[in-house]
């Protein structure tokens, strides 16, 4: 099993990866700890919104018929009669001849089908009890009608949904101080390797510290997941197997770095010979990260990310966080794939396709990729900086610079960043 490996494509392996995942229960929340949440039921609007006419602009709410004859040059005079802050309830009705004061957001009086902003008309004083308009008014104008934006029903976020800011805004419109989502995956994390040390032990010959696991947690929290680590395993076959099968009864699914290759002491592939072990696949066409393995141990997913930092980091943003968003019940889980054209040369020949680390910008309207070149697999230095993948096809030899390649974005770009 180790040697024998069946290749199959990104996409094919994405697909294999994402069926096997449950779905999880759901839970309700308060709204201030919804954010970032994925909404578990359609959400529908409680009420017409807005719920009452009201007026988008400060100042006075007339009748459009009493102005058709008004410009600048001959100006009409209409009584105030009421002036009505926002959250009051106008007191009169509006006649002919009249009009009501009225402030943006305030409830619109009966019998006024317009409103003129104060720099429309002339002597505007808070006191003053005539009000000279000068422009003509069709009905409706300036009102911000009842149920404009929304009327009660229509369907405001549905199931699958990530809670971002602007959920939140509808949330607390319609009302729902609690509400319905999926529970957070739990997943575990588990690193393999008789080399790794912790992260405060001193270095000795011939080990690292292990900066995967660190990284992980760090990933699966940033993807909406609670990472759940466990202690780190050496390269030893037998206590391996049972720790593997310990861990997996306590989380959702089981992340674990290293140990997938075909290596003496590489646990994980050993583990793919086990009876109660379904291989899902263990080899993937494209670099780095082409070790990368999932199975199911006992029923439940296990994702065995390759130990090079670089290519862990890859098959996490693949397999790690999608699976961690359609987990937690997100739609559309999969990375858009955008084009973009390449801003160097990148002439190396693969046989795989080649999933480049890189950043995106912008030069004179056009979307420009610019490859990382520290991209051995086994270089983490740059990790940091990375914003998208910038996939060079199999074959050939490379891209030209200005050729269009796919790009899969997987961070927010910089100008999105804090600080
Ligand atoms: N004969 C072959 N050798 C290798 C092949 C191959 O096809 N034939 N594939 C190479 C590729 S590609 C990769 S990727 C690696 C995959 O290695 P493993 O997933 O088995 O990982 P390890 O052997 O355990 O470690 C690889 C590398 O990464 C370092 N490492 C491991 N864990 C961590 C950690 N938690 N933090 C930081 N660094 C870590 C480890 O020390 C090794 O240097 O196999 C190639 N070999
Ligand atoms: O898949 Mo490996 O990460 O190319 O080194
Ligand atoms: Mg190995």
């Amino acid at each position: 099993m180790r040697f024998a490996r069946q290749t199959i494509s990104v996409q094919e392996a994405v697909d294999k990866w994402l069926a096997v995942l449950p779905t999880l229960a759901t839970e309700q929340v308060n709204i201030g700890e919804a954010y970032g949440r994925i909404l578990a039921c359609d959400l529908h609007a409680t009420h017409d919104l807005p719920h009452f006419d009201r007026s988008p602009l400060d100042g006075y709410a007339v009748k459009a018929a009493d102005t058709v004859t008004a410009s600048v040059g001959s100006p009409v005079a209409l009584r105030v009669i009421e002036t009505v802050a926002a959250g009051q309830v106008p007191a009169r009705e509006v006649m002919a001849g009249c009009a009501t004061r009225i402030m943006t957001g305030a409830m619109m009086p009966e019998g006024a089908d317009a409103v003129i902003m104060f720099e429309q008309t002339q002597n505007p004083g808070e006191q003053s009890e005539q009000v000279w308009i000068k422009r003509a008014l069709q009905p409706g104008d300036n009102v911000s009608r009842r149920g404009e934006e929304m009327a009660k029903g229509t369907v405001i976020a549905q199931a699958g949904e990530r809670i971002n800011a602007g959920t939140i805004a509808i949330l607390a419109t319609f009302g729902f101080s609690r509400v319905d989502v999926f529970r957070r995956p739990r997943v575990g994390l588990l690193s393999t390797g008789s080399e790794l040390l912790g992260v405060d032990e001193p270095l000795v010959p011939g080990k690292i510290r292990n900066s995967n696991m660190a990284m992980l947690s760090a990933l699966v929290a940033e993807a909406g997941g609670v990472p759940v680590c466990f202690s780190g395993m050496k390269d030893e076959l037998a206590p391996a197997k049972n720790k593997i099968s310990e861990y997996m009864q306590q989380v959702d699914v089981l992340i674990s770095s290293g140990g997938v290759s075909v290596g003496d002491y590489d646990v994980i592939a050993h583990l793919a010979d086990d009876p109660d072990v379904e291989l899902l696949f263990n080899r993937v066409a494209m670099r780095p990260a082409s070790p990368t393995t999932s199975m199911l141990v006992a029923g439940k997913p296990l994702l065995a990310l390759s130990g090079n930092p670089g290519a862990c980091f890859l098959g996490f943003e693949l397999f790690g966080r999608t699976a961690i968003r359609q987990l937690a019940g997100e739609k559309g889980v999969k990375p858009p794939i955008i084009q973009a054209r390449l801003a160097v040369p990148y002439e190396k020949p693969c046989p795989y396709p080649r999933y480049l680390r890189g950043k995106l910008m912008e030069q004179d309207s056009v979307l420009l990729a610019v490859p990382d070149f520290n991209d051995k697999a086994g270089n983490l230095g740059t990790l940091k900086d990375s914003e998208c993948f910038i996939v060079i096809p199999a074959g050939g030899s490379g891209k030209a610079v200005g050729e269009l390649v796919d790009v899969l974005a997987h961070a927010a770009p910089a100008w999105r960043k804090d600080g």
